[in-house]
């Protein structure tokens, strides 16, 4: 992780990143066979897609690589930065503070790192909640706990009296630490602050249990949810096994998308129905092939993403404090519908129901997820030294790139049914396929 930044009074600008930045032609394009070595890390482009179809034009798409850079924007000694953490609890979001304070103090000599309390609401001056100093020995042990030492929540500020505040703190660097809805928010003050004309960089290291933000193929925490869920199946198919026409049911975390279900069903390789908010279940069907499931094997397991089904309750408009729909209880609802059915047929069915809630995501992160929230860390304090702003460090195939928050916002990722996530050129015209 060496690297030997230089700052001199230089000629960089604040930069915002545009969907235009995202869709530059590659530098290869006007500095044909010089290698890489003769390209600025700013140059350097990570392709949108991997794979082509022979005799389809080769789209020149590409995202801006992440890391260091020679020039810096901002003056180390000048730097007063603050790390904020909204909406729900992730594994490794301790790392990543951690990892930023680290590179900001030693490696770049940062002046001071400011931790807002209580996401969003800690930027809110009309809210009792001043920032805490972040220090090396500060956050020294942090990767040891789950959570967010800095603490969150979910909820509406006001991004002009934000904004105010970044100005009167005088912060001039503010990472957030967060999915769509952290993004809305930070998208919103960057443009205030673009308003204003102030030197202020806003970057977000993008966090979610859910793993559905966009252009970004994995987040960090994800896969120390999965070991959890796949535990949780792996223990219903024990108790669904032991009793007659057992039936193992599993509720996993899943708002609108059905990855830590899917991706812990085949972690796992014991369940045998998968129940993801991407593809409409028909209640009736699926009771049926239980049924044919149970008369085979005498026992079965079920995994269900919490989102899934919401049409089969009685509808909800209530949101939470972020606007994000309240949702039903879709587990007990299906366990009683499991039981209802079998007793109708005359069939006897034992459902063991699993709920493991909010234990898949309050744990520390592993070591795969502690390795991700590193480079995500390190990623986001190279870009905010070097004036980039109002952006988000996405990963693509594999590689750490710059992703405008713009791009994020509308809808966002999802579980392709079809296999192996694909994502469409077509996501960048509005036809999204995710
Ligand atoms: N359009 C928006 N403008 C400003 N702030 C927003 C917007 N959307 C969401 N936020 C704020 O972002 C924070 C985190 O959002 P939330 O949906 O709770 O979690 P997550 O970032 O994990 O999706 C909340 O404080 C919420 O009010
Ligand atoms: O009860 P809370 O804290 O609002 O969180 C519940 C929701 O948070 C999630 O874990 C995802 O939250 P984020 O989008 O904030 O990462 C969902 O899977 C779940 O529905």
């Amino acid at each position: 992780m060496v690297h030997q930044p230089s700052y001199e009074p230089s000629d960089l600008a604040i930069q915002t990143l545009g969907p235009r930045e995202f869709l530059s032609p590659l530098p290869m394009s006007t500095k044909q066979g010089d290698g890489i070595g003769s390209f600025t890390p700013d140059e350097l482009r990570v392709l949108y897609e991997h794979r082509f179809l022979e005799g389809e034009p080769l789209n020149s798409l590409a995202f801006e690589l992440a890391g260091a850079r020679q020039k810096l924007f901002f003056d180390p000694q000048k730097v007063k930065a603050a790390i904020v953490t909204c909406g729900g609890l992730c594994p490794g979001l301790n790392n990543v503070i951690r990892t930023i304070v680290f590179e900001l103090l030693y490696n770049y000599g940062a002046k001071e790192v400011l931790g807002i309390r209580f996401g969003y609401r800690g930027l809110n001056p009309e809210v009792a909640h001043p920032p805490i100093s972040l220090t090396c020995d500060t956050v020294d042990a942090i990767h040891h706990q789950g959570g967010t030492i800095l603490g969150t929540s979910r909820g509406h500020q006001d991004v002009k009296l934000t904004v105010n505040f970044l100005e009167s703190e005088g912060i001039n660097m503010l990472f957030c630490i967060g999915g769509d809805g952290t993004q809305r928010g930070a998208h919103a003050m960057a443009e205030e602050i673009k308003k204003r004309g102030l030197p202020i960089a806003i970057v977000n290291v993008p966090k979610t249990i859910d793993n559905d933000i966009k252009f970004c193929h994995r987040t960090f925490g994800f896969y120390t949810a999965v070991a959890e869920a796949e535990q949780v199946i792996d223990r219903a198919h024990v108790e669904a096994k032991s009793v007659f026409n057992g039936v193992g049911l599993v509720k996993l975390m899943g708002r609108e998308a059905g990855f830590i279900a899917a991706a812990a069903t085949v972690a796992s390789g014991e369940a045998n129905f998968c129940i993801v908010p991407e593809v409409p279940v028909d209640l009736k069907v699926f009771l049926n092939k239980l049924k044919k499931r149970l008369a085979a094997r005498e026992h079965a397991v079920v995994v269900l993403a919490e989102g899934t089904g919401q049409h089969w309750l009685e509808g909800s408009d209530q949101c939470d404090a972020s606007g994000n729909r309240k949702l039903g209880d879709s587990g007990s609802f299906l366990r009683q519908q499991i039981n209802e059915f079998f007793a109708k047929e005359d069939m006897p069915v034992s459902v063991k129901y699993f709920d493991p809630s909010y234990y898949i995501r309050s744990l520390a992160a592993t070591a795969v997820d502690s390795l991700l929230c590193e480079r995500f860390a390190r990623a986001a304090v190279h870009a905010a030294m070097a004036g980039k702003t109002d952006m988000f460090i996405g990963l693509w195939h594999d590689q750490l790139v710059h992703v405008p928050l713009e791009l994020s916002t509308g809808m966002t990722k999802r579980l392709s049914p079809e296999g192996e996530l694909w994502i469409s050129v077509q996501a960048l015209t509005g036809q999204e396929k995710w």
